[in-house]
């Protein structure tokens, strides 16, 4: 059969390098090409030297990748893919967009968090939320993926049992992640510099962060109601990660013993969520590189509190790999092809 062709828009940054490295070894797909904005003629190996010898492709620009490709990634800054996935559609390609452009349904709210006009409202109508877990038939259906943001996956899976089957009161949830320095893409800053970050660790936009939006949109569809979370995110000192913990109060009359069950059983089929045996708590270095999440709970008896703590790859579960996953939805491909890593023992 022949392999579909799949091409990598701004393959020079993180995701799109650690896409590159994923779509390398999956044996459905051609690479078609790589694109860039700086670097157009440049080998991929010039900017991540771990490619050297295995793969070197030049960068092309973003009009000669599109041609060339059955399906598109788009690894962009968020209002730089809009054009370029209207582009991609009026070609009729297919699309999964990792940047935040098509996350939100309601456009206003999309506006308000992000300052960007959005010119193509019927793109984004036709644009379905790229989590699997809670997606995966509309994803089959779709051209147009939009894949979650990283914060946002390990949030909205560690929630979505107790949320649906409305074991918690949604109004009192509150949220504590932190990620890794990936998760800021490849510019250097200021806040990522290693001098100021390692060895440091400090929380950031506090109650502002663009994934509460996206988190609460998707709470409210997964049956919250509209509510309102507080969010707080932290930059810890290392490559790769997240750790999100998650506060929330237990309705009354509700069996707190039934919450683990519940859990085991929703993500029984699931192939890359693993709800972990009560009394185990997950660790990022146990994700890390790999495309799964891990999910440990806790009841707090005292306050009748969950717990629910929940980890993964901001570059794979939060980018590249669900991206992978969500791409083989599209394609009538074994959704967990091309993502068979495991996480480093130590
Ligand atoms: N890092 C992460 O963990 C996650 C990132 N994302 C999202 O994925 C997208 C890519 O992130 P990441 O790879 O980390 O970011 P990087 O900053 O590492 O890479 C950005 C890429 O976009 C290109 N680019 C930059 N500015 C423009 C522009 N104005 N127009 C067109 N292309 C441009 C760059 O090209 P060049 O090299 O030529 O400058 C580069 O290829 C973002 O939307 C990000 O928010 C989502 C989930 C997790
Ligand atoms: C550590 C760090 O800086 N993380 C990024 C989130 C990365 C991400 O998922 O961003 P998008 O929603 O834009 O795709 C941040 O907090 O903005």
């Amino acid at each position: 059969m022949s392999k579909i062709k799949v091409g990598v828009i701004g393959a020079s940054g993180f995701v799109g390098a650690e896409l590159t490295g994923i779509l390398l070894k999956h044996p459905e797909v051609e690479i078609s090409g790589l694109s860039s904005i700086n670097h157009v003629g440049k080998a991929i190996s010039e900017l991540y030297p771990a490619f050297t010898a295995q793969y070197d492709q030049k960068f092309e620009e973003n009009d000669t990748v599109i041609n060339r490709s059955d399906i598109l990634f788009i690894c962009l800054p968020h209002g730089e893919s809009e054009n370029l996935v209207k582009q991609c559609m009026d070609q009729n390609k297919k699309v999964v967009d990792v940047g935040a452009d098509f996350r939100l349904k309601n456009l206003d709210v999309y506006k308000g968090w992000y300052g960007v006009d959005v010119e193509f409202p019927a793109l984004h109508e036709q644009a379905v939320y790229g989590l699997p877990e809670m997606n995966r038939e509309e994803i089959k259906r779709t051209k147009l993926v939009a894949n979650p943001g990283c914060y946002s996956t390990s949030i909205l899976l560690g929630l979505y049992p107790v949320i649906s089957k409305k074991l918690v009161d949604p109004g009192s949830l509150i949220i504590d992640a932190k990620s890794g320095v990936t998760g800021a893409g490849k510019t250097l800053s200021e806040g990522t510099n290693f001098a100021v970050k390692n060895e440091g660790f400090n929380a950031y936009k506090v109650a502002t962060h663009r994934h509460t939006p996206e988190i609460e949109e998707k709470l409210n569809l997964m049956g919250a109601g509209e509510i309102k979370v507080s969010f707080v995110p932290h930059l810890l000192p290392v490559n790769r990660g997240i750790l999100s913990t998650m506060y929330v109060d237990i309705l009354d009359g509700v069996d707190a013993k039934s919450i683990q069950p519940t859990y085991e059983n929703w993500y029984e089929d699931e192939p890359f969520v693993t709800v972990l045996k009560a009394g185990k708590l997950p660790d990022i270095s146990h994700v890390q590189h790999s495309n799964h999440c891990q999910i440990g709970l806790t009841i707090d008896e005292r306050t009748n509190r969950l717990i629910i703590v929940s980890v993964i790859d901001n570059m794979q579960k939060g980018a590249a790999g669900q991206a992978v996953q969500n791409f083989n939805l599209m394609l009538g491909i074994d959704e967990t092809k091309g993502l068979s890593m495991v996480a480093p023992s130590f």
